[in-house]
């Protein structure tokens, strides 16, 4: 049966199961899900009634042609150590696992492996899901990945070697702006009489405006900031200070990133 098996329902494994199937791009008859606790497999069951759930991995690999792994990276080779011995070797692995490579993972299979870096913000049909097809993906499965991923939001194909920073914008990138918001939220509060409630709703608002309006008019941030921070004005202020000192806080998170990104599925 040509279905497809999502392993680990965890935040990417609902959201997965939750966006193919709500988008219409899946039938219920063409998912199987499993996880690593009753709690999880019965909490899929509740959500989707009809759903498959395979009690174990070696269940579902042995039903789908297509695997989703949305395990942990510390998860997923033990999960492929698992399911690889009842594989006929024609299945379509498809990773999320951050971390580990395509070469580690067709070393455990050496059939066709895509990994596929989704974002949270696919919840909401939004944000970028990144692809990068090993070698031995032919082209139907190529397409096929390539259209579940399409229902959910955008999609764009990355070559390896782009794989950490790229996930770094797109897939921790949701993480990274919710923390400005907050912070940038928090400062206000912390200087004025401003409720939380008030602050965090109006930086949250702001910042979808912000992303909107440099997506439709197709400003540069420095253009956009020049028609913000009026000469001689407040926002001059402010922007003059994260200029100094931003460079520096991001250049470190980015690079503890990188180090953990390289370090996280061993
Ligand atoms: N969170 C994100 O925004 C993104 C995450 N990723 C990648 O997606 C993957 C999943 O991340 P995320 O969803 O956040 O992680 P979670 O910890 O939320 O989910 C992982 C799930 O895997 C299940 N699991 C663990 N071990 C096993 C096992 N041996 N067999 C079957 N199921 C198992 C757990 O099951 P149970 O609940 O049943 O115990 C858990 O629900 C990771 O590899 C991550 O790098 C990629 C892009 C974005
Ligand atoms: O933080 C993480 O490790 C995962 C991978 C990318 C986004 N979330």
């Amino acid at each position: 049966m040509d279905c497809i098996g999502i392993i680990g329902y965890g935040h990417m494994g609902s959201m997965l199961v939750n966006g193919f199937l709500s988008s219409g791009v899946l039938g219920i008859d063409e998912v199987v899900v499993t996880s690593r606790s009753r709690e999880s497999r019965d909490a899929c069951a509740a959500a989707w009634p009809g759903i498959g759930i395979a009690a174990t991995n070696r269940e579902l690999a042995r039903q789908c042609r297509t695997i989703v792994l949305a395990v942990r990276p510390q998860e997923t080779k033990e999960v492929l150590s698992e399911i690889v011995p009842v594989m006929d070797g024609d299945e379509h692995i498809v990773s999320l696992a951050a971390g580990i490579g395509l070469a580690e993972i067709e070393g455990m299979f050496p059939g066709s492996v895509t990994r596929v870096v989704p974002t949270i913000t696919s919840t909401v049909g939004q944000g970028t899901t990144l692809i990068c097809h090993g070698r031995q993906v032919g082209m139907h499965d190529a397409l096929r990945v390539e259209g579940l991923f399409s229902a959910i939001g955008n999609v764009m194909l990355v070559g390896e070697e782009e794989l950490p920073a790229a996930t770094i914008l797109s897939s921790c990138g949701p993480g990274l702006f919710a923390a400005i918001i907050e912070e940038l939220a928090g400062a206000t509060v912390r200087a004025s009489g401003l409720t939380p409630e008030q602050a965090l709703a109006l930086a949250t608002e702001t910042a979808a405006a912000t992303a909107a309006y440099l997506r439709e008019t197709g400003e540069t941030p420095g253009d956009l900031v020049g028609r913000v921070a009026t000469g001689g004005g407040v926002t001059e202020v402010g922007v003059r200070g994260f200029r100094e000192r931003l460079p520096e806080v991001f250049d470190e998170a980015v690079a503890a990133m990188l180090e953990r990104y390289g370090a996280v599925g061993k």
